[in-house]
């Protein structure tokens, strides 16, 4: 069974090959040794999330609510553990991508080249952040399979600009993230005095892109620090006026699938999905935006009830292992996008760091569908329960 070798093997062997030290397997330690290896600021600004951190707590915490219920001899079940699913027609070799971060030169000089090259040695896509540190067209040299992820600017010239640089770079698909109209109310960041922005990071795709560039009267400065460029990027970050009727701009734009991310209500799905979306990510942003918020496992069941088969139902927010990405598949996600633990894979040993994180996830998932008895993508609500 090839799919069986494809993501356990090595992982014992490698844990007992004596070639200590190893990176950890559980999410909270390797977090622990990321702190050890990055500046207070940029820790702070990975692990934090908004206000009292309410949501980003209950979207981990949702996760132990649910149980999942193995059905170890079942029928026709020998060959179970495959992990692919069919995603927009195209067959994909895991349920799992990276998910868009922002900023990571704050996190790893090597910044998404290491994610591309950590993701793709394992067949997982990487969602490319609009906000990224390396402009996507380099990005997509390094990257076998990789999304678009888009902050719609305030300035629909700068969003078309965005889409098509993407879709001729080679992205599968473009993500437009609903969320994010301003960054939510960060704490950590404030206290810390810690923001990115002001200093150029995270704005490789705006500096590089010639409609952003054609705003400002001299060229942008790398690194430069309340430049004319750095504010141009502050006014021209989010649309005010994206609404659910005109996200289908973008099909003028792109003939490849988009995606909503950031959506935990079923009335707001439908909406988009007679707008014309092809996929949502049920989301909270790791409950970076709005605290208190329910969280994104608790939202999935009527996200994709409402949406019934018209549309591909993707979720983050909390995942934290193999077993997690299960419990959202049996809820009904086609896919999950992982956040926090790759980043801090990245944060400590880069592309082996960020491979390492994922090779964990997915050799749990598959070790934990073959003793359930199932394929990832036939995970569905009969093989979970509340606890
Ligand atoms: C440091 C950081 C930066 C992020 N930047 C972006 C971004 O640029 N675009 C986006 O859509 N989401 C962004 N997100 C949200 C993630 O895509 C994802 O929704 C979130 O990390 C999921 O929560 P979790 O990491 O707690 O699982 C960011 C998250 C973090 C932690
Ligand atoms: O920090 C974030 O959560 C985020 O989404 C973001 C937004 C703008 C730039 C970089 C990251």
């Amino acid at each position: 069974m090839s799919h069986f070798a494809q993501y356990q093997d090595g992982v014992y062997a490698d844990a007992t090959n004596g070639d200590l030290p190893r990176l950890p397997y559980h999410h909270e330690a390797l977090r622990d040794l990321a702190e050890k290896a990055m500046e207070p600021g940029p820790f702070g600004y990975v692990e934090g999330s908004a206000g009292r951190e309410r949501t980003a707590d209950a979207n981990v915490a949702a996760f132990a609510r649910y149980a999942l219920r193995p059905r170890s001899l079942r029928p026709g079940a020998e060959n179970a553990g495959d992990l692919g699913v069919t995603l927009f027609g195209e067959r994909y070799p895991t349920p799992l991508l990276t998910a868009p971060v922002g900023v990571l030169e704050q996190v790893h000089g090597e910044a998404e080249l290491a994610v591309a090259r950590g993701a793709n040695a394992l067949g997982v896509p990487m969602v490319l952040s609009t906000a990224a540190s390396t402009p996507m067209e380099e990005v997509a040299e390094a990257a076998d399979t990789w999304w678009y992820q888009l902050y719609w600017p305030g300035d629909d010239a700068l969003a078309e600009s965005f889409v098509r640089r993407a879709t001729a770079a080679g992205a599968k698909a473009i993500v437009v993230t609903a969320d994010t109209k301003r960054l939510g109310w960060r704490p950590r960041d404030l206290a810390l005095g810690h923001l990115p922005f002001l200093r150029s990071q995270g704005m490789a795709n705006y500096f590089s892109d010639p409609e952003f560039r054609s705003r400002l009267k001299a060229d942008p400065e790398p690194g430069g620090v309340f430049t004319e460029a750095v504010f141009h990027f502050l006014g021209a970050f989010a649309s005010r006026s994206l609404s659910t009727d005109n996200i289908a701009r973008i099909r003028d734009w792109t003939d490849l699938p988009v995606l909503v991310k950031g959506v935990v209500r079923g009335d707001e799905a439908i909406e988009l999905v007679e707008a014309g979306v092809d996929g949502l990510v049920v989301s909270n942003h790791g409950g970076r935006q709005v605290d208190n918020a329910v969280a994104a496992l608790d939202a999935l069941p009527e996200v994709v009830e409402a949406v019934g088969d018209r549309a591909a139902v993707l979720f983050d927010s909390g995942v934290r292992s193999g077993a997690d990405v299960a419990v959202a598949m049996a809820l009904g996600a086609r896919a999950v996008l992982l956040g926090r633990p790759w980043v801090y894979g990245l944060a400590v040993d880069g592309a082996a760091g960020v491979e390492h994180v994922l090779r964990a996830v997915l050799a749990e998932l598959q070790i934990t569908a073959e003793l359930m008895g199932r394929d990832a993508a036939d995970l569905d609500r009969d093989d979970v329960t509340r606890r």
